[in-house]
């Protein structure tokens, strides 16, 4: 699938290219969330739009064709930095981070105004998608890979916006399928629980399951 590549960089300039790009992403998830909460005037709104367009004109001189794409390279291993939940250069994910210990997965996310659905709280369709990307991520980390076949999720109490914490872990295999569990937590505890199945599409079949966790995975 040409959504996978391998593009081979070197320390040196993945550290810069990683640098600018969280810079950038950065910037502009703090541009949405001056956007949201913003209370001036109309004379500066207008001006802000100006700068805006500006920065957009200069950011479309030269751009990828399509998406970023998931990329391998021996010294930066998986670059899924387009990805809408964790993608370092994407600034429509909030990012969540990851962190692995064995199987289980920890991802920890500070959701602000930008995420929000009943007011002062989060986005439900928010909540899946962390999930969705954490059980996907505990299947892959775990070597057996898959696409989201279902998500379960079962939201037992309101999530306020804020610092949230998603853990997720592989539950059992069955052939090619993974199922895995997760939750997401606050200072409330427990707020969402979901499990999900995970099953190797029929063109990764037969693979080892090196190249499945290379073409099959994303987190
Ligand atoms: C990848 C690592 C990811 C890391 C991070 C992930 C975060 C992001 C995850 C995503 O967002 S993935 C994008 C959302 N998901 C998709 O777009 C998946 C679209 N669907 C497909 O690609 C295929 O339908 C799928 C790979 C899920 C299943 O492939 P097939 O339709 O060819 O399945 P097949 O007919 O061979 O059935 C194989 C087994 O799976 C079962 N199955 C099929 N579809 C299912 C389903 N949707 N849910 C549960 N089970 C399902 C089916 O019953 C059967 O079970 P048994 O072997 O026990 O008989």
């Amino acid at each position: 699938m040409s959504e996978y590549s391998i593009e081979e960089i070197t320390a040196d300039h993945l550290a810069h290219i990683t640098a600018v790009a969280q810079g950038l992403a950065g910037d502009v998830r703090a541009l949405v969330d001056a956007t949201v909460r913003t209370q001036v005037g109309d004379d500066d709104v207008a001006a802000a739009r100006e700068h805006i367009a500006a920065a957009t004109a200069l950011l479309r001189r030269e751009q990828l064709p399509g998406a970023f794409g998931i990329r391998f390279s021996a010294t930066a291993g998986k670059r899924n930095w387009g990805n809408a939940m964790v993608g370092l250069r994407n600034p429509v994910a909030p990012p969540m981070h990851m962190s692995y210990d064995g199987e289980k997965i920890t991802g920890t996310v500070d959701l602000g105004a930008a995420y929000e659905g009943p007011a002062g709280l989060v986005h439900g369709g928010i909540l899946a998608a962390l999930l969705d990307q954490a059980l996907g991520s505990a299947a892959e980390n775990a070597g057996v890979p898959g696409m989201t076949g279902t998500l379960n999720v079962r939201y037992r109490q309101a999530t306020v916006l804020g610092p949230v914490t998603v853990s997720a872990w592989l539950d059992r295999t069955e052939g090619i399928k993974s199922f895995a569990k997760g939750t997401v937590s606050t200072a409330d505890g427990v707020t969402v629980e979901a499990d999900g199945v995970f099953i190797l599409p029929r063109w990764a079949r037969g693979q080892s399951q090196e190249d499945a966790v290379r073409t099959v995975g994303e987190g």
